[in-house]
């Protein structure tokens, strides 16, 4: 996807010598990035490396035992988990949907928050996963690809400023995958996203993401450009 890192943008988060730990093992060990507003980030890595441990201590599911995370300049613990939740989305392999209608499952966010989502807000979340005319529908009866887009719309339900994804098409099969990949670059551009995107496939990462973090073991083993980290593999 093509971006524009040479034009100054903001930096929206920068991770500073992120660790974790937990009985004493370590798990992830001096990670530091920037990612500027409008960024694609890939983090890529072997199985266990951290990598859904790193997205889980951005959005505070997890709290760091080593270094920090300044989200829009300020220390991300300055803004309560909940907040930072909705600002900071976060997407997983397998869509978790409530049971209920499209629609119940769209309204859930902003209702947490006192907000309601009008009908029209609903049809055009839906039209933005090209999934018009679903509102009604239950989820129960919903394909794998169908289901993965509904998650997708209820995340952005919540206007978040950054959306973190964990192999968010590798429970898909190749159509769906294909399908939901475009739709996040088209969303992407459309709404001028950032986002950070945990995935086992490189080529994927040279598709959606411009820079990538490589982690090895819990630490940096690579990180820049996309495209030098594709051609030294
Ligand atoms: N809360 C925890 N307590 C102890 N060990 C943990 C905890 N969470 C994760 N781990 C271990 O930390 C390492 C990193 O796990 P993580 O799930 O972040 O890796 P991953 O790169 O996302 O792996 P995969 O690609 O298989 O999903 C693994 O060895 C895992 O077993």
């Amino acid at each position: 996807m093509q971006s524009d890192r040479s034009s100054g943008q903001d930096t929206i988060l920068k991770v500073q010598d992120l660790g974790y730990q937990n009985d004493g093992k370590v798990i992830l060990k001096d990670i530091s990035f920037d990612l500027k507003l409008g960024e694609h980030l890939a983090v890529v890595g072997s199985s266990g490396s951290g990598k859904s441990t790193l997205l889980r201590l951005l959005n505070r599911l997890l709290e760091p035992t080593q270094g920090r995370v300044v989200y829009k300049g300020r220390d991300y613990k300055e803004t309560p988990p909940r907040e930072l939740r909705r600002k900071i989305g976060l997407i997983l392999q397998q869509p978790y949907l409530f049971p209920g209608t499209v629609a119940d499952n769209l309204r859930f966010g902003p209702a947490q928050r006192q907000a309601e989502i009008s009908d029209e807000a609903i049809a055009e979340l839906l039209s933005n996963v090209d999934l018009p005319d679903f509102a009604g529908r239950d989820v129960a009866n919903l394909s794998g690809g169908e289901a993965q887009r509904v998650s997708i719309a209820r995340t952005l339900a919540n206007s978040p400023e950054i959306l973190l994804m964990d192999e968010p098409t590798s429970a898909l099969d190749e159509e769906s995958r294909l399908q939901v990949e475009k739709l996040l670059c088209d969303i992407a551009q459309r709404q001028k996203l950032t986002f950070i995107i945990v995935t086992h496939d490189m080529q994927q990462a040279g598709r959606l993401a411009e820079t990538a973090l490589v982690l090895e073991g819990g630490r940096v083993q690579q990180y820049g450009p996309v495209e030098e980290i594709i051609h030294a593999k």
